[in-house]
């Protein structure tokens, strides 16, 4: 990190503005941040809301302006904090009022059209340095990665620095990479962590089941409230954040096509008995991901029996084995696509380091993983939500690669409105069971 020294950071305080375009979820947390460290921040969302904003931000230390044009005037370095479908319209429209030698970025989660977006439509003179916070906003920012890419500086580190220096009061961790290492991470983390949980509940929706209520004992136990809980996570979010990411990143759309075959696959070495062969396949897959593995797993599964939506799910005891299809085959799109998902820690997010903790205690739990192969292949309990599963990852990743975002909103609003009487519910305990399993992988 190239942090500015204490007097060069002071007066950087005094001279330099941060301006900030788009005041959604991300854009609020950077502007409130930025300005509670000392930094002036000049902000906007869109022009039309401006006025019912000006309340909203009565008493907020940075300063609320009309539009991009006035933020990107005055500014520094300025982050475009928007929906990634929009950025190269609204890099467009404020682009060339982009303050002489300002140094730009945004939030998007796909780096190469935002970067395309900044070469194609910015003035020359800028500086295009950008970021990426790996995690949602209502997750404390704190030991998080935070991605900053220097994609056009020549300044002799000069703007690197100033950009290191306004972020480093998030308290994240920096991670350097260019645009297309970023993407390529991305791809093998967030966008198949998110196909997964959103088939889940596709899968859950279509046949109607709140799994923390299945009278059948089925979804009971830690594991399955993780599956649960960020499941619905995802739900009570934006759907353009998990659309944008995945249809924009062309490697994305291999990572989760990949899922959907292996879901596929494994499913269909299920229904046709083939024991032996869905067997020797798991294990060729564990032994590459999971056969260097030492030390303590980043998951308990009795740790988070408390975490759920009814107090029958808080009981383990009497919960029917699962088959666990949504895990067996992220473990094998791993082995198939050669990704090492240790590799890319120092840049994942929660939801992923979530998603690898319950794989690999399904996978590393003694006896766990036979139980669920005895399931998988003998008992009928889960074959009809495993069928619904297998549909809803094959449909996700259809919409991904046909670049549909309306057939994506459309998917998303569905899910959303089964699911959405228990969004309170499930917020706040997703947020409770987060900050355990972040602090539990901690250690
Ligand atoms: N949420 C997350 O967990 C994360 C999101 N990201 C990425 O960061 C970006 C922002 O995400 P997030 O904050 O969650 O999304 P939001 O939808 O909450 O924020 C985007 C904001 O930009 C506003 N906007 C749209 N057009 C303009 C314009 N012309 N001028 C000014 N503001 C405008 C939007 O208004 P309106 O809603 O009216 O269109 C909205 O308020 C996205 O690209 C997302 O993919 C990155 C990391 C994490
Ligand atoms: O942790 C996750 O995967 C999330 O869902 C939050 C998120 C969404 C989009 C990003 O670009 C980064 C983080």
């Amino acid at each position: 990190m190239t942090v500015g020294t204490d007097e060069q950071i002071a007066q950087w305080k005094k001279e330099k503005i941060v301006g900030i375009i788009g005041l959604g979820d991300m854009g609020q947390l950077y502007a409130e941040k930025f300005s509670e460290a000392g930094w002036n921040v000049v902000a906007c969302d869109r022009e039309e809301l401006y006025d019912s904003l000006k309340e909203k931000y009565a008493n907020a230390k940075f300063t609320l302006v009309q539009d991009g044009h006035r933020v990107s005037r005055v500014s520094d370095f300025i982050i475009y904090s928007v929906e990634a479908a929009n950025i190269d319209k609204i890099v467009g429209l404020y682009g060339p009022s982009s303050k002489i030698n300002a140094i730009v970025g945004g939030q998007t989660s796909c780096k190469r059209p935002e970067v395309l977006a900044f070469e194609r439509l910015l003035p020359s003179d800028t500086k295009i340095i950008t970021v990426h916070s790996l995690h949602g906003p209502k997750v404390n920012t704190e030991g998080q990665p935070l991605v900053i890419i220097d994609h056009r500086s020549n300044d002799n580190g000069y703007s690197l620095s100033l950009v290191d220096s306004i972020m480093s009061c998030l308290k994240s961790e920096h991670v350097y990479l260019t645009c297309d290492e970023h993407d390529k991470i991305t791809a093998d983390t967030q966008a198949v962590t998110h196909a997964a949980f959103l088939s889940m509940g596709s899968a859950w929706a279509k046949s109607e089941t709140y799994p923390w209520d299945a009278k059948d004992n089925k979804w009971q136990g830690g594991i399955e409230n993780v599956k649960i809980n960020i499941s619905l996570r995802i739900y009570s979010n934006k759907w353009h954040v998990y659309a944008g990411l995945a249809i924009t990143n062309p490697q994305a759309h291999k990572q989760i096509l990949q899922y959907a075959t292996s879901v596929t696959e494994l499913f269909t070495l299920f229904i046709d008995h083939k024991k032996e062969e869905l067997t020797e396949r798991i294990m060729k897959a564990k032994e590459f991901v999971f056969g260097n593995h030492t030390g303590l797993l980043l998951l308990d599964d009795s740790l988070l029996d408390e975490f759920s939506l009814s107090e029958k799910g808080r009981n383990s005891i009497n919960s029917v084995p699962n088959s666990h299809l949504s895990l067996l085959a992220i473990v094998d799109s791993w082995y198939q696509l050669g990704i090492n998902p240790y590799d890319h820690m120092i840049c994942s997010t929660p939801l992923f380091r979530i998603f690898l903790g319950v794989s690999e205690y399904l996978f590393l739990t003694p006896g766990l993983l036979d139980k669920t192969i005895d399931a998988a292949i003998d008992d009928k309990a889960f074959r009809s939500i495993d069928l619904e599963f297998v549909v809803a990852a094959r449909k996700w990743s259809s919409i991904v690669s046909f670049e549909s975002f309306d057939l994506y909103q459309k998917q998303f609003d569905d899910v959303q409105k089964f699911f959405e009487p228990m969004f309170p519910a499930a917020t706040k305990i997703g947020n409770d069971m987060i900050k355990k399993i972040l602090a539990h992988s901690k250690k």
